[in-house]
C-alpha cells in the first residue's frame, strides 16, 4: 500500500472542469477545497485554480503515480510548451510525496521523478490545500506544513490564496 499527497493545478480553459474530471479518475480518499491562487514562478498568465488530495491503492509505487498524474494530464489535452517553464496549463498534476503502509515515506531521486517534490515547500499554492485535508501534513525530509507556512514569504504568499469551495460546485463564470 501507498499513500501519496497529489497537488493539482489549472489555469487555462474550465479549470473547474479540469480539476473535476482528474479527480473522478483518482478516487481520492480527500480532497480540499478548490483555491484561487495567483500564478508562481512566471506572473504573465491567469490565476490558477488549485487543490490537494491524498490518494492510496495497495499497488501503486511512485513511478505509478507518476503515470496516473500523467495520464489525467494527456485527458485534459494538456501541449508542453518547453519553452515556458512554469508556464500555462489545462492541468498540472504533481507528485508531492509518498508513504509505504509503515508510514515510512519514500524518497526518489531520478531524472524524471523526484519524490518529494523539489519545489512543494516554497509553495503555498500546494501547502495550503494541503494543511486544509491533514492537520498533521508534513514533507518528508523538511518538516510540518504548519511550520513551514510561518515563513514570512510563504505566509504572505499564504494571505493571497482565496478558498472558493467544493469541487462539486462551480466557481468558473
Ligand atoms: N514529483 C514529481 N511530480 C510530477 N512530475 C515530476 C516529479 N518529479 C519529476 N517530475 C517530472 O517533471 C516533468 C515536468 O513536469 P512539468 O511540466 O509539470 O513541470 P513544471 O510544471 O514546469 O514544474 P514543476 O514540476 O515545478 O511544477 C514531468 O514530465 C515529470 O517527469
Ligand atoms: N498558483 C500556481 N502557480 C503555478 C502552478 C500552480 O499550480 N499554481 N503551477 C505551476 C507549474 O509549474 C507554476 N505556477
Amino acid at each position: 500500500m501507498t499513500r501519496a499527497v497529489l497537488s493539482l493545478g489549472a489555469n487555462l480553459g474550465d479549470r473547474s472542469a479540469a480539476l473535476r474530471a482528474a479527480t473522478g479518475a483518482l478516487r481520492p480518499e480527500r480532497v480540499s477545497d478548490v483555491y484561487e491562487t495567483p500564478p508562481w514562478g512566471d506572473d504573465d498568465q491567469p490565476t490558477y485554480y488549485n487543490v490537494a488530495m491524498i490518494v492510496s491503492d495497495p499497488a501503486k509505487s511512485p513511478r505509478d503515480w507518476l503515470a496516473a498524474a500523467s495520464e489525467c494530464e494527456r485527458a485534459a489535452g494538456r501541449v508542453r510548451d518547453p519553452a515556458r517553464r512554469f508556464g500555462p496549463r489545462v492541468l498540472d498534476v504533481d507528485v508531492i510525496a509518498v508513504w509505504r503502509d509503515s508510514g515510512e515515506p519514500v524518497f526518489c531521486d531520478e531524472p524524471d521523478l523526484t519524490v518529494p517534490h523539489p519545489r512543494a515547500h516554497l509553495r503555498a499554492f500546494v501547502l495550503v490545500p494541503w494543511l486544509s485535508i491533514d492537520a498533521e501534513a508534513a514533507i518528508p525530509g523538511r518538516g510540518r506544513v504548519r511550520d513551514l507556512l510561518r515563513d514570512p514569504g510563504l505566509a504572505a504568499d499564504a494571505r493571497t490564496l482565496r478558498r472558493l469551495g467544493g469541487l462539486e460546485s462551480k466557481h468558473d463564470a
